[in-house]
């Protein structure tokens, strides 16, 4: 299985990207054990076209997760099951966060899954790090640690 993060736009050094480091180095020293693989962060530039510039950098044969405020609200075992689920099939997912204009509905029409943070918008870089934290939990979950409390 091959897990990619795709996102628009590429982020500099500040406290978001500590923490998204932070939260996928733990994620991949957590999934080793599980069967989990670590994240391929893949970054693309919106320019010309976001959607075009997104579609050419899903992996081929990849399900797609698109991150969308209109998707399904998850709990984080229903999160951890579907990382489980591909696992288990050998399926590669690639989970994608869009720009400032959101997602070009050529790439929601192609999704396998749309996660909601809730039905809030959320900023770019909160959403990349709300993912990569959720990402990490889901790897407690599946691990049975103590991190996820609910
Ligand atoms: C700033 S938002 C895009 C907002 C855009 N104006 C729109 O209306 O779709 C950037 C990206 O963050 C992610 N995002 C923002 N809020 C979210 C939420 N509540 N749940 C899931 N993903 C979210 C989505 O992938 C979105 O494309």
């Amino acid at each position: 299985m091959r897990l990619t993060l795709l996102a628009v736009g590429r982020l500099r050094r500040g406290p978001e990207k500590e923490l998204i480091d932070d939260y996928l180095s733990r994620f991949a020293k957590a999934g080793r054990g599980l069967g989990l693989p670590a994240v391929d962060l893949v970054e693309v530039e919106g320019r010309p076209s976001e959607a075009d510039a997104l579609s050419r950098a899903i992996p081929d044969g990849s399900a797609l997760a698109i991150l969308d405020e209109r998707g399904t609200q998850m709990t984080s075992p229903d999160f951890a099951d579907l990382l489980a689920r591909h696992r288990d099939q050998a399926r590669d997912l690639c989970l994608v966060i869009g720009g400032a204009d959101g997602l070009d509905p050529a790439i929601r029409a192609r999704a396998d899954h749309a996660i909601s943070f809730g039905r809030m918008v959320w900023p770019h870089m909160l959403a990349r790090v709300m993912l990569a934290e959720q990402l990490y939990r889901a790897a407690s979950i599946l691990a049975g640690s103590p991190y996820h409390r609910a």
